[in-house]
């Protein structure tokens, strides 16, 4: 079985060498949606009987992870510097520095990266982050899997 839940949140960032206007600052709502898969939980009684995962605990962990650090945050490339200086000199400001450049796909694989090791199986029903997508705007997104 497969479960899919979506959480959405607010971030600024830039394409510094991109061909056209991504190179300029600028922001998106973005949407995260997160897969995993596994059996169905059979332990009578249990708050969990009957799915794969709580949608709440899935939404809880990304949160965790990914959503509150990144929601209403300016991810910039560390090779960026020219932007990473200014962030830098804002006070308090919430930057993420990014180990490559903040493109949809990188997000969506650091994004992965980071939540396969949260998403544990504690039932023993082989719980699996199979996928994360990420839409960049309404239009477009892209998909990452585990590539190992
Ligand atoms: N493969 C990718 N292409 C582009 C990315 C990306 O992350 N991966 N990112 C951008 C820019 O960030 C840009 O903000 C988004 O580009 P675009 O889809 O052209 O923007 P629109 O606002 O025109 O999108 P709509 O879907 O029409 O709202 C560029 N390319
Ligand atoms: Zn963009």
């Amino acid at each position: 079985m497969e479960i899919t839940t979506r959480l959405e949140f607010d971030a600024g960032h830039r394409i510094p060498d991109h061909k056209s206007q991504c190179r300029n600052l600028h922001g998106h709502r973005y949407a995260l949606e997160i897969t995993l898969s596994g059996e169905i939980i059979d332990a009578e009684h249990a708050s969990e009987n009957g799915m794969v995962m709580d949608f709440a605990d899935v939404k809880r962990i990304a949160r965790e992870t990914i959503v509150d650090r990144w929601d209403h945050a300016f991810l910039v490339y560390r090779g960026d510097t020219v932007v990473l200086d200014f962030l830098n000199s804002l006070p308090s400001h919430k930057t993420v520095i990014f180990p490559s450049v903040p493109t949809a796909e990188n997000m969506a694989a650091e994004a992965f990266k980071l939540l396969k090791a949260q998403y544990q199986d504690t039932f023993g029903n082989q719980l699996k982050l199979v996928k994360v997508r990420l839409y960049e705007t309404p239009n477009s997104w892209t998909d990452a899997f585990d590539l190992i």
